[in-house]
């Protein structure tokens, strides 16, 4: 049975997906302390949150059996994604299934201030007729300056243009002609403060993105300029904010997010001209339910083996990619696993090149499987596809990736080298059919075996009296050999023995078998 802890109030019928698995248990935990949850976390193989879950990198080190984490929704600031990566726990989001939420939570709170909603309900709710003290602006022909022009950005630009109103953008990573393509203009930062008569923001919170709209930011803006904030507290910082608008620079702002949340004591809440929401951006009914069905989804699925979407800590990778190179991922594992037992000394670079159709693909899952191979053999640590390229670099090996057109007469090929401070090994295998896999070359020399179970590899001399006396060592200690290959180059020089043989064989006649003459060297390699 795997258990999965769900938190944050995350919707109970959206965890259908959850529930119907029968060897699933769903776990709905209450509001936790650090060192409740880190208490806790060992018995779950699943943890889903929202934003108000902390996974710290104490819950990580706890979490035992943690498998995967899951975002109900789009954030993931609250979770420590380097020591997530570090441990190979999968950390995935849902990040579809509340952007209109989001995006109708912006307009509201762009028309709400345009037009001093909550603060004239307030007045009413009183018992005050107050029409004089709520002037208010029209949306139409002003400049919305969108900051991030992503899923909710470009949903908001395309609302607010519903609206008459002009839509600019800040987003240094869409091209112009996407923001073309959406009737936005993209602009510099500056110009955007200096034309925007709205400003909202879009982008997650990172270390760029941090306090953008400081002091100096404010300054450069428009008099009387309304700023919105329905994405990250933290992108605003609340102090600067909070002195622009008492300086009467900023006429209005709304915020949905503050840095620190809960939040019901900012000295921003005593201004007559600021509003703000608990962090409601995401809370419809509709955008709960989606999002909920989304990560449970994505949740059955990293438990089960099986592909996952929406992955924040490992690239996710289109279904027509993946099918393409799916039938690859055990072979490259494999090869990659060969080379941990064949070379010997500290490993420090790593080259996959591909060649044939799969230079074609996106193969960087391909290159992360032979990773996760090398190393597993070598680790005592858990390697799987999120931690492999983290462990590599942390113990010094370089990656490299390469495509290479000609494939040997191939299909498709894979080869690998791995070097190390003493020597420097390769191995090269590809797909005999769809599901056949082969090593069909090694250290240069061509062999056709599969790479399975026990294998010996004796390179030695080419010469008589060498592959009968192996055999007859072999078979003395009862061991079957199920297949054999020969490779060499040219007669008379050096040649490679592969044996698959049905058990391990035994320390001790490896050495003998070293010590007949004409071997080389002698590897039982487990795969
Ligand atoms: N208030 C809420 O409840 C709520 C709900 C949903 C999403 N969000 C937040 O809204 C934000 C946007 O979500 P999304 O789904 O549109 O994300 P997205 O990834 O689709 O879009 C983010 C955009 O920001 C751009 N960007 C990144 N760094 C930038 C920078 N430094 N300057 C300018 N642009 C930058 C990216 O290029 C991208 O186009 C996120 O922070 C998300 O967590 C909040
Ligand atoms: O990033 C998000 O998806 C939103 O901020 C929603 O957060 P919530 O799930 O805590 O409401």
């Amino acid at each position: 049975m795997q258990k999965v802890l769900v938190m944050d109030g995350v919707s109970e019928e959206g965890l259908r997906p959850l529930r119907r698995e029968e060897d699933i248990e769903v776990v709905i935990g209450h509001k936790m302390t650090e060192d409740e949850l880190v208490r806790v976390i060992p018995e779950y193989d699943a943890l889903i949150v929202r934003s108000a879950t902390k996974v710290t990198p104490r819950v990580v080190e706890a979490a035992a059996n943690l498998k995967v984490i899951g975002r109900a929704g789009v954030g993931v600031d609250n979770i420590n994604l380097e020591a997530a990566t570090a441990r190979g726990i999968l950390v995935v989001n849902a990040p579809d299934g509340n952007t209109i939420a989001a995006t109708e939570h912006t307009i509201a709170m762009m028309l709400a201030l345009a037009r001093n909603i909550p603060q004239a309900v307030g007045r009413l709710k009183e018992g005050v007729w107050d029409k004089k003290a709520f002037l208010g602006v029209e949306l139409r022909d002003k400049t919305l300056g969108i900051i991030g022009l992503g899923r909710i950005g470009s949903a908001v630009a395309k609302r607010a243009q519903a609206l008459e109103m002009n839509v600019a953008a800040y987003d240094p990573y869409i091209t112009e002609e996407k923001a073309a393509g959406m009737g936005v203009e993209l602009l510099s930062l500056e110009d955007l403060f200096a034309r925007a008569d709205f400003i909202t923001v879009h982008m997650p919170k990172t270390k760029e993105s941090y306090h953008m709209i400081d002091a100096a930011a404010l300054a450069q803006m428009k008099d009387g300029v309304r700023i919105i904030n329905c994405a990250r507290g933290g992108i605003i910082e609340e102090e600067a904010l909070y002195q622009a608008m008492t300086a009467g620079k900023v006429a209005g702002a709304a915020l949905d997010v503050f840095e620190k949340e809960p939040n019901t004591d900012s000295p921003l809440l005593s201004l007559p001209n600021f509003i703000a929401t608990p962090h409601l951006g995401a809370s419809t009914r509709e955008a709960q339910l989606n999002v909920a069905v989304d990560v449970s989804d994505e949740i059955v699925a990293a438990l089960r083996g099986k592909l996952v979407k929406n992955t924040v800590n490992i690239p996710s990778v289109n279904p027509q990619v993946l099918s393409a190179i799916r039938p690859y991922l055990g072979l490259a594992e494999k090869l990659g696993k060969f080379l941990a037992q064949l070379v010997g000394g500290r490993i420090n670079k790593l080259e996959v090149v591909y060649s044939g159709e799969l230079a074609k693909q996106e193969v960087a899952s391909l290159t992360t499987a032979v990773v996760k191979g090398l190393l597993d053999p070598i680790l005592q640590v858990n390697v799987n596809f999120v931690n492999a390229p983290v462990l590599a670099k942390n113990r010094g090996i370089q990656v490299f990736q390469a495509i290479d057109g000609e494939a040997d007469g191939y299909a498709s090929l894979i080869t690998v080298k791995v070097y190390s401070d003493k020597t420097e090994k390769s191995v090269a295998g590809t797909l005999f059919g769809v599901h056949d896999p082969r090593i069909v070359m090694i250290d240069g020399y061509r062999i056709d075996t599969v790479p399975e179970g026990y294998l010996l590899y004796v390179p030695h001399l080419d010469k008589p009296r060498i592959i009968g006396p192996v055999g007859v060592l072999i078979g003395e200690h009862n061991i079957n050999i199920a297949a054999m290959q020969v490779g060499r180059k040219e007669v008379g020089g050096r040649a490679v023995m592969m044996l698959s043989v049905d058990a391990p064989v035994p320390g001790e006649t490896l050495q003998e078998i070293a010590r007949i003459e004409g071997v080389l060297d002698v590897k039982m390699v487990s795969l």
